[in-house]
């Protein structure tokens, strides 16, 4: 049967450092490379070996994907990037540290805009640090200026639907190496998730998280491969 692997980058220069991230691209630490080795050790000991592999635009997530396959001994297999499985984009909290904007808007406020199924942080303002819209590797692509959950799924699950699902229906072992927020769009997804419920639901990073699908490709439960 199918088996689907999702992974969340490992920490990243800008998790440790408390900052809102999005799709400003910022390396994985050393901790950060040491849980996407680690990631590839447990799927190699538990005889789960990926035969095609997608991934976002940033470096975080394509690292980690690199890390993985190799301690896994499969760098070889066909990898698809793709920007619709980039982080949700912060909008014009891209860059500020979490815990100063928590002192100055309040934590309510915050945890609105990182948890909340609908609501959008503020518009990035077009032009400042943080604009992506003259990067090459989006050349083409309309960058967003902000992204809720729900609007992290209306990109994610398109390309779900049409890249991945035919893919994993195949026969193969797909791994997906993503974002806190793409990921939690997919597993909503995949988990029927309510929009309330989503809101509770945090990936931690470097962890696989496993789902097996039947013959009429309907995920069962999700499970973390450590526990399995
Ligand atoms: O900063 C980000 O892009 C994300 C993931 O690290 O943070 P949050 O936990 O607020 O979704």
């Amino acid at each position: 049967m199918p088996k689907l692997i999702l992974v969340r980058h490992g920490q990243s220069q800008w998790n440790l450092e408390n900052r809102f991230t999005g799709w400003w691209d910022v390396d994985l630490t050393e901790q950060g490379e040491a849980e996407a080795r680690a990631a590839g050790d447990l799927l190699r000991e538990r005889g789960l070996l990926p035969t095609a592999a997608f991934t976002s635009l940033q470096t975080r997530a394509i690292k980690t994907l690199q890390f993985a396959l190799e301690h896994c001994g499969r760098l070889w297999i066909p990898e698809t990037k793709d920007w619709r499985l980039n982080e949700r984009h912060y909008g014009g909290l891209t860059g500020l540290d979490k815990q100063q904007t928590r002192e100055r808007h309040g934590d309510e406020q915050v945890h609105i805009w990182r948890r909340s199924f609908d609501v959008p942080p503020p518009d990035m303002e077009p032009g400042s640090d943080y604009d992506l819209a003259s990067d090459p590797r989006y050349a083409g692509i309309a960058v967003p200026q902000t992204e809720s959950l729900k609007l992290t799924i209306e990109r994610v699950l398109p390309y779900w639907e049409s890249a991945i699902l035919p893919v994993l229906a195949s026969g193969e072992t797909v791994i997906i190496s993503a974002h806190g927020n793409s990921l939690r769009a997919l597993v909503k997804h995949l988990s029927g998730i309510s929009d309330e419920d989503i809101t509770g639901l945090e990936i931690p990073t470097g962890q696989p998280i496993v789902y097996e699908f039947d013959g009429a490709m309907t995920p069962g439960e999700r499970y973390y491969l450590k526990d399995s």
